[in-house]
C-alpha cells in the first residue's frame, strides 16, 4: 500500500522573468532574471512547493536532489536536507553551495506538510510573533530602459531612471505610494562615493524619521567605508557590507558609528564564530535560501540573540513563493529587528503564484493564513516562463558582461573606490 507522506518526485523547472536595469556594483541586472521552481509531489498527490535562485549549477544540483529524495518521508526533513547534502558533498565542498539547495526543498517539503495538516507554514514554525512582516522599500540607481541591443528593441518600465539623489528620491516617492513601505534600502557601490552620501541625505531629508540603509556590497575600502560611515553618522540605521570579508568589517566597525550588517561576509555557520569575536557586525542579514531552510532560519534567529546580533533579511530578485516564505519565517521570529529586504516589486508582474495572497499594505505583507505556504501555482504563468527561459538561452546572472555590452571598458573592480 502507498505511504500518502512519502515523497513520488521533486519536479524542478527553471524560468526566466523579467527584470528592470538595476545598477549594482558588479554592473546591471539583465532583462531577465533566473528562478527556479520546485514542485514535491507526495504519494497522496499533494503538491509542495519551493523556490531557488537559478543558474545551471543550482539547476543540476536540484536535479541531483530529485533523486535523492524520492521514496523519503515529507516530514523527515532533516533526513531529506542530510541525505542531499551528502549526496552533493563529493562535488560541491562549500556548506554555503550545498545549503542553497537544502534550503529550496525544505520549503517544499513544509509546504506539503501544511497541506497535510491543513496549517500555515509559520505553525509548523512555532507560530507567529507578527500577523504582518514589514518590508524596506528596495532603491536601485536605474537606467529608464535596457538599451535595444541586437536586433532587439529598447525595453522601458514604469519607474523610469534614477542616477542621482532626485532620482533616488522619486524612486522613493513611487515605493510609498505603490506599497506603503516605511523604511528605504539603498543599493549603493555604483556612483562615487560622495554622491551616494548625498542620495541617502536626500531621503533623509524627503522621509525624515524613516529607517534608511546604504549596502555597496563591498565597493569600498577600508578607509573608505570609515569616511562614508562618518559622513553619515546619525543618518543610516544599518550599514551593509561597505568592505570586504570579516577582517575589513571589523576593522571599519571598530570606529563606525553605526551598526555594520552583512549578507556577505557571515553566509554560513562556520563564519559565525570569527564574526562575532572580531565583532566584525551588528546586524546579520539573514536568508532561508542558503541558512539551510525556515527551521535553520529560526535556529539562526535564536544564535543571533544569544550573542547580541541583530537580525534584518536579504533577498534577491525573486517571485511569490519566496515571498511567502519569507513572510512565514519572519513572521515566526520574535527577534526580527529591521524591516525586511525585497526585490518584489520589481518583479512581481511575472509571478507564478495567483493573485490575492500575498499584497504590500503600509508596506506589510500580511502572514498567508492558508495550509502551507497559503499561495497557489500558477500553472499557465509557470509554462509561460519556463518556455521563455528555453526561449532565451541565458542560463546564468551576469551583470558585469552585460554592463560591457555599454561600456566594452567596465571592469569589475572591487573594492572599486
Ligand atoms: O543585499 C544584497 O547584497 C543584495 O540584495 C544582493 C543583490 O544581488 C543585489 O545587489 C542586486 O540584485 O543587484
Ligand atoms: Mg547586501
Amino acid at each position: 500500500m502507498s505511504d500518502p507522506t512519502r515523497i513520488k518526485e521533486l519536479i524542478v523547472t527553471p524560468i526566466a522573468f523579467r527584470d528592470p536595469p538595476l545598477l549594482n556594483s558588479n554592473g546591471v541586472h539583465e532583462p531577465l532574471a533566473l528562478r527556479i521552481i520546485l514542485q514535491l509531489v507526495l504519494e497522496d498527490g499533494t503538491v509542495g512547493l519551493g523556490e531557488s535562485p537559478g543558474g545551471v549549477a543550482r539547476l543540476e544540483r536540484l536535479e541531483a536532489a530529485a533523486k535523492v529524495v524520492a521514496g523519503m518521508d515529507v516530514f523527515d526533513t532533516t533526513a531529506v536536507g542530510a541525505a542531499i547534502d551528502a549526496a552533493l558533498l563529493p562535488t560541491v565542498p562549500s556548506s554555503h553551495e550545498r545549503g542553497w539547495t537544502t534550503s529550496a526543498v525544505e520549503v517544499a517539503c513544509l509546504d506539503a506538510q501544511g497541506k497535510l495538516l491543513g496549517r500555515p507554514v509559520s505553525d509548523l514554525l512555532g507560530g507567529t510573533v507578527r500577523d504582518s512582516v514589514p518590508f524596506a522599500a528596495y532603491l536601485f540607481y536605474k537606467w529608464a530602459e535596457h538599451p535595444a541591443l541586437d536586433g532587439r528593441a529598447a525595453v522601458g518600465d514604469d519607474w523610469g531612471a534614477a542616477l542621482d539623489p532626485a532620482g533616488i528620491v522619486e524612486q522613493a516617492r513611487l515605493m510609498q505610494e505603490r506599497y506603503g513601505f516605511r523604511s528605504f534600502k539603498l543599493k549603493g557601490g555604483v556612483f562615487p562615493p560622495d554622491e551616494e552620501i548625498a542620495a541617502i541625505k536626500a531621503l533623509a531629508e524627503a522621509f525624515p524619521g524613516q529607517p534608511l540603509r546604504l549596502d555597496p556590497n563591498t565597493a569600498w575600502t577600508v578607509e573608505t567605508s570609515r569616511y562614508v560611515a562618518r559622513e553619515l553618522d546619525g543618518v543610516l540605521e544599518y550599514l551593509e557590507d561597505p568592505t570586504k570579508g570579516i577582517e575589513g568589517m571589523a576593522a571599519v566597525a571598530k570606529d563606525a558609528p553605526m551598526p555594520l550588517g552583512t549578507n556577505m561576509c557571515v553566509i554560513a555557520w562556520e563564519h559565525l564564530r570569527p564574526a562575532i569575536e572580531q565583532n566584525a557586525i551588528q546586524v546579520l542579514l539573514t536568508d532561508h535560501h542558503y541558512w539551510g531552510g525556515l527551521r535553520r532560519t529560526r535556529e539562526l534567529a535564536a544564535v543571533c540573540e544569544a550573542f547580541g546580533l541583530a537580525l534584518s533579511m536579504h533577498s534577491n530578485s525573486h517571485l511569490g513563493i519566496s515571498l511567502a516564505a519569507m513572510t512565514h519565517v519572519a513572521a515566526a521570529i520574535p527577534n526580527l529587528d529591521h524591516s525586511c529586504d525585497t526585490h518584489y516589486p520589481w518583479n512581481s508582474a511575472d509571478d507564478v503564484v495567483l493573485p490575492g495572497v500575498l499584497e504590500f499594505r503600509d508596506g506589510e505583507v500580511k502572514v498567508p493564513t492558508g495550509p502551507g505556504l497559503g499561495v497557489e501555482l500558477d500553472h499557465e504563468a509557470l509554462d509561460r516562463l519556463h518556455r521563455l527561459y528555453l526561449d532565451s538561452g541565458v542560463r546564468s546572472r551576469d551583470d558585469t558582461g552585460y554592463m560591457r555590452r555599454f561600456q566594452p571598458d567596465y571592469e569589475l573592480r572591487l573594492p572599486r573606490w
